[in-house]
C-alpha cells in the first residue's frame, strides 16, 4: 500500500499550516467556484477499475484512517477523464468536521459538506512507486466525493462497523473484500477537476484533483462514528477526538477549473 510505508512521525500537526510550501501556486484544496469553471467538451468519462481482493487494512495515520490497498500490481486503476495515464488505486480515506456543518476541504461556491472523501491514485504508466509519484506534477490522481447528512450509505456500514477497531493513532486493522466503487457516487460522469496538491505535508503539488459534482448521502449516526476516533495513541494521557481535519482553503492563483458538464 502506499502509505504505510511511511510512519509521518516529525510532523508538526498539519492544521498549523506550514511556513514554507513547494512552489505555492497550486495548493489545495479550493473553493470551486461554478462561474469561474469552464466546460471542456474534450473531457472524457471516469474509467474505475476497483478489484475488492486488493483491500488490505484500515490504519489510523494521526490525520485520518485510510484504507490501504495493495498497489504492487495493475488490478485497481483509475483512467480516463482528464487523466492522459493509467494510475494506480493506493489508498482511500475522508475529512470530516466537528459537526455537520463543516468538515470537507474542497466546497461549491463556499458551500461546505459534513465530509469529503478522497481514493489516491499515483501514475504507474510513468512511476513504479508511489513515493516517487508524489514528487512529479503528474504522479497523482485524487478523486474527491461529498458527502451530505441523509440515508443511511449501506456500503460504508462495514467501514463504520471497522473503525472502533482502530480508534488510536498508528492502530492497523485488517480490512479485506471492500469495492470502494460502491462509495461513488451513481453519476461519475460530472466532475470538476484542476491541477493541485496534496492537503496535508509534505503538500507536493503532484494532485490532479477530480472532484464529483454528485454527493453521497451518509446518516448522521455513521459521520457521529468517524468523530469517535481519536488524533491520539494509545499512551498518551489526553485524548484528542479525531474531527476537523481538513486544511483552510487556498487561492486558486492563475489556474483554471474545468467542468466536464455546462
Ligand atoms: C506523502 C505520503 C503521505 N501522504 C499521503 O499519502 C497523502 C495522500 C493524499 C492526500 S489528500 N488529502 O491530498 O488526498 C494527502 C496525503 C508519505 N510520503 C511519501 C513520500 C514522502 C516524502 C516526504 C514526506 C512524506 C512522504
Ligand atoms: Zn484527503
Amino acid at each position: 500500500a502506499c502509505s504505510s510505508r511511511f510512519v509521518l512521525s516529525q510532523m508538526h500537526p498539519m492544521w498549523q499550516e506550514p511556513l514554507e510550501v513547494p512552489g505555492g501556486d497550486r495548493q489545495s484544496p479550493i473553493d470551486i467556484s461554478i462561474r469561474k469553471s469552464v466546460f471542456d467538451p474534450n473531457l472524457k468519462p471516469l474509467v474505475t477499475r476497483y478489484d475488492p481482493r486488493t483491500c488490505q487494512q484500515i490504519w489510523n495515520n494521526g490525520y485520518s484512517f485510510l484504507v490501504e490497498y495493495d498497489d504492487r500490481t495493475d488490478k485497481s486503476t483509475l483512467h480516463g477523464g482528464p487523466l492522459e495515464d493509467q494510475f494506480r488505486l493506493c489508498q482511500f480515506h475522508f475529512h470530516w468536521g466537528e459537526n455537520n456543518n463543516w468538515g470537507s476541504e474542497h466546497t461549491v461556491d463556499r458551500h461546505l459538506y459534513p465530509a469529503e472523501l478522497h481514493l489516491v491514485h499515483w501514475n504507474s504508466d510513468k512511476y513504479s512507486l508511489f513515493e516517487e509519484a508524489v514528487m512529479e506534477d503528474n504522479g497523482l490522481a485524487v478523486i474527491g466525493v461529498f458527502m451530505k447528512v441523509g440515508r443511511r450509505h449501506e456500503g460504508l456500514q462495514k467501514l463504520v462497523d471497522a473503525l472502533p477497531a482502530v480508534r488510536h493513532k498508528d492502530s492497523v486493522v485488517e480490512f479485506t473484500k471492500f469495492d470502494p466503487s460502491c462509495l461513488l457516487p451513481q453519476n461519475t460522469n460530472e466532475y470538476w477537476t484542476y491541477a493541485g496538491s496534496l492537503t496535508t505535508p509534505p503538500l507536493t503539488e503532484a494532485v490532479t484533483w477530480i472532484i464529483m459534482k454528485q454527493p453521497i448521502e451518509v446518516s448522521h449516526d455513521q459521520l457521529a462514528v468517524f468523530r469517535s476516533l481519536l488524533f491520539t495513541s494509545a499512551e498518551e494521557e489526553v485524548q484528542k477526538s479525531m474531527v476537523n481535519n481538513f486544511r483552510v482553503q487556498q487561492s486558486l492563483k492563475d489556474r483554471t477549473i474545468r467542468s466536464s458538464f455546462n
